[in-house]
């Protein structure tokens, strides 16, 4: 039979309340939302809809700022976050229609209606902003950096992700742990 020691190292692996498991939900929803990007390039693509739109990122900002409030949780930190979620889109957009320029043959064919895809980031961003509120000893903790990034790997292999789609998740992740870039310290 495995050790005590063992049995009670592989349940701190394991429980839903280790740093891991705690981190790992974030990463996943973060590359959801970039996932989703894709769909927001697509329906901005040849209707001039610039990708930059102040006006939804203030929307989005003061929404998850709201939510987080409700939570309990850190309406600065999620907003901080969320600043990164935001501009790894954009990287996910940008990288798409310069793809789509350089050889239209590639570019989408459809377009989806860009309100119902705002309304499944809308989803997505509410998922992560409890996500952000359940991880706060996760994010202070020393931990939380090498956790986060492992967490990361782990999707980006488990989905497969285009060089795009990973460097736009390691932009939407920097302010997720306390001593991140974003971070006071
Ligand atoms: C995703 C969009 O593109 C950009 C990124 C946003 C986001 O990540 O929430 C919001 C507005 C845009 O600047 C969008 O227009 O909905």
């Amino acid at each position: 039979a495995p050790s005590g020691e063992l049995v009670r190292g592989a349940a701190a692996i394991t429980s839903v309340h280790s740093p891991y498991a705690r981190l790992r939900p974030i990463a996943v929803l973060s590359a959801e939302r970039l996932a989703i990007s894709d769909l927001v390039a697509a329906a901005k693509w040849g209707t001039g809809s610039p990708i930059d739109d102040p006006v939804r990122e203030r929307q989005v900002l003061d929404a998850v700022a709201e939510q987080a409030r409700r939570l309990g949780a850190d309406p600065v930190v999620t907003v901080r976050i969320f600043r990164d979620q935001i501009e790894a889109s954009k990287v996910v957009q940008r990288g798409l229609h310069r793809v789509w320029d350089a050889d239209p043959s590639q570019a989408p064919t459809e377009r989806p209606d860009l309100g119902e895809v705002r309304k499944e980031i809308n989803r997505i961003s509410g998922e992560l902003v409890r996500a952000i509120a359940g991880s706060a000893d996760a994010r202070s903790a020393p931990s939380c950096g090498p956790v986060l990034a492992a967490a990361a790997v782990r999707v980006r292999h488990e989905r497969r992700l285009d060089g795009l789609h990973t460097g736009a998740l390691a932009r939407a992740l920097p302010s997720v742990c306390v001593d991140g870039d974003g971070g006071e310290g």
